[in-house]
């Protein structure tokens, strides 16, 4: 089957997008591992789909698959994205839509200045819909909330570290560190995503704080691995810096393909988020039936 699809990237975090307003693709998780593939297919760490609107008051529904193949509630960079996408190819003259995705309703609006902010729902802190299994942990209290001390183990390192936990229609736990550039993102990430407490994986964020207005974040992203920014990992990061007592309501990301503006009011408010969204090429590629 051959696929005409666009290249974009928010931030750095690189997206194949289809457009299916006109019918189902229909593919398999195999063939969006394809896509996602940087030696075989397009290369991207998610694969976004635009589908018609699922029902009334909704614009469009937004699918998102990462790179490993797996559909997944939410991606931040992508939503951003998306609005352009919908924009430039004609599917809408609206300043700002509603989207539908797996975890709720989002609203995307274009800014004046190209950028696009989202209004992204509000994060969710309850434990069991995280989700993130705390029994027989003691929760450490930090400002007004708590982190809870996890312990990663190979045969090759053991530590103990301190991780907030909350959703922001995915799974993230965010912990506190000296200096990114020296975290210990590589080998602590795919410990974060797998460990057992998170029985639906978790995206892994370590957030440097440089001011009360500013921090700097990387993100192994669940699916996907590190990732040069990860939209929802800002929005979860500046959440817990701000729960935490570390941070003001509106901060600046700066991430390691660029900068994120984040605001929250609190708790059951929602997160918006602004940044850029880039187009970077179309084409078009036969996708093997069984690749
Ligand atoms: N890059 C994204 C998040 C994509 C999904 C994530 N890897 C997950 O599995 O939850 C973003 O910008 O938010």
């Amino acid at each position: 089957m051959r696929i005409r699809f666009t290249k974009m990237q928010g931030a750095g975090n690189d997206f194949v997008v289809l457009d299916e307003t006109r019918g189902t693709l229909g593919l398999t998780p195999a063939q969006y591992r394809f896509l996602g593939n940087r030696h075989f297919g397009v290369g991207a760490d998610q694969i976004l789909t635009v589908r018609p609107s699922p029902g009334p008051d909704i614009d469009f529904q937004y699918v998102i698959h990462n790179s490993d193949g797996g559909e997944v509630e939410q991606c931040g960079n992508g939503a951003r994205c998306f609005m352009r996408f919908v924009r430039e190819r004609g599917l809408t003259t609206k300043d700002a839509v509603r989207v539908q995705t797996l975890s709720g309703v989002i609203e995307p609006r274009m800014g004046e200045d190209g950028r696009v902010t989202v209004d992204m729902g509000a994060p969710i802190f309850e434990t069991e819909k995280v989700p993130f299994d705390p029994a027989g942990l003691t929760p450490q209290h930090e400002g007004a909330w708590q982190t809870w001390h996890l312990a990663l183990s190979t045969h090759a390192e053991e530590a103990i570290i301190a991780v907030a936990v909350l959703s922001m229609g995915n799974p993230h736990a965010v912990q506190v560190v000296g200096n990114v550039d020296t975290a210990p993102v590589a080998t602590q990430g795919p410990l974060i995503e797998h460990h057992p407490r998170f029985p639906q994986r978790v995206n892994a964020g370590f957030m440097q704080i440089v001011s009360r207005s500013q921090i700097r974040l990387r993100v192994f992203e669940r699916g996907a691995g590190e990732t040069l920014a990860c939209g929802t990992g800002a929005c979860a990061a500046v959440v817990s810096g701000i729960r935490l007592g570390l941070l003001d309501p509106r901060v600046d990301v700066e991430t390691r393909g660029g900068r994120l503006t984040i605001e929250w009011a609190g708790v059951g408010q929602p997160v918006f988020m602004t940044g850029p969204a880039v187009t970077v090429f179309e084409g078009d590629i036969e996708v093997p039936e069984q690749p």
